[in-house]
């Protein structure tokens, strides 16, 4: 019965990559310095269209062109916060998808705070690791570490649940499992290899990926969410077959993502409901 399950999500995530490629959705990304390249690079090899657009200026124009908007506050300034909220009124009231990735949410008030913000202006899906969904469903500081995760993704599922329901969301928790649920529904993807967490921004260019799958089909944000988190897994479990270490697994996962074919995708990818 799983194995079944398993290659209709299989399928259904090769539709989502296929339509990416095919359409080459248009994505604003208004992210952190760190991430910049290589979500770009994410979002090229998956073969949609990168724009780090974030201009408060220039959002009024472009904004309405983009099939999807992805915002990430990694590092968040006081003057970036206007033009992520600007972007995010403009997507919502345009009924456009756009996605947040709430970095290191629990970190300090200030972030916490920009974050419910954020939710508040009806982001289509959140992703982030554990410890950030925690933070984000108790709007508790402090509770994070930094960027990175001290929570294993079970640890999360409730919150994740709490959140969507709280905010409209779909709500995703990455890590060994990548958890995804509207509330109501919860399926997990084990893909990808525990290395990808020794590169930096890879949280990030999923989030990305994240945003190009639901530019192509946005009534279905929790299947274009799972799939996308899937295939993210698989290049980075084809990436590792050949990789050294984290500085090639980057190298050969952004390969990878951009080489996938049909039977690597139906084969690879290991949703399933929980
Ligand atoms: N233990 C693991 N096993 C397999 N894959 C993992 C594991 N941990 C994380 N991943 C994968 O690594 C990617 C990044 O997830 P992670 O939870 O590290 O994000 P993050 O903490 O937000 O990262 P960043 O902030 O650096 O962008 C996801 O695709 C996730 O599925
Ligand atoms: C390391 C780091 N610091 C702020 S954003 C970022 C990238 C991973 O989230
Ligand atoms: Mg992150």
């Amino acid at each position: 019965m799983e194995d079944g399950e398993e290659r209709e999500w299989g399928a259904k995530a090769w539709t989502y990559l296929s339509s990416v490629r095919s359409l080459s959705p248009l994505i604003q990304c208004i992210t952190n310095f760190v991430s910049m390249d290589l979500t770009a690079n994410t979002l090229l090899s998956a073969g949609a269209s990168p724009a780090m657009l974030h201009s408060p200026n220039e959002s009024p124009d472009f904004t309405p062109q983009v099939n999807a908007l992805y915002i990430n506050v990694g590092t968040l300034s006081d003057n970036w916060l206007p033009a992520m909220e600007l972007a995010a009124q403009l997507a919502s009231k345009l009924n456009k998808p756009w996605v947040l990735d709430p970095v290191a949410a629990g970190a300090s008030r200030f972030r916490l705070k920009a974050c419910l913000d954020l939710i508040s202006l009806k982001p289509t899906v959140i992703r982030g690791n554990a410890s950030e969904i925690i933070a984000l469903a108790k709007a508790s500081f402090p509770s994070t570490k930094g960027v990175d995760s001290s929570h294993d993704s079970t640890d999360a599922v409730e919150a994740a649940k709490s959140l969507a329901n709280s905010s409209g969301a779909v709500v995703a928790v990455s890590g060994a499992v990548d958890f995804v649920t509207d509330g109501n529904r919860i399926v997990g993807a084990r893909n990808g290899v525990p290395m990808m967490q020794k590169i930096t921004a890879t949280g990030c260019a999923v989030t990305a990926l994240i945003a190009a799958f639901v530019a192509t089909d946005p009534s279905h944000a929790m299947e274009a969410t799972a799939s996308a988190l899937a295939v993210f897994g698989v290049a980075g479990e084809l990436g590792m077959e050949t990789a050294r270490g984290p500085a090639s697994l980057r190298t050969h996962l952004i390969d990878s993502l951009h080489g996938l074919d049909q039977t690597a995708v139906i084969s690879g990818v290991k949703i399933t409901a929980i």
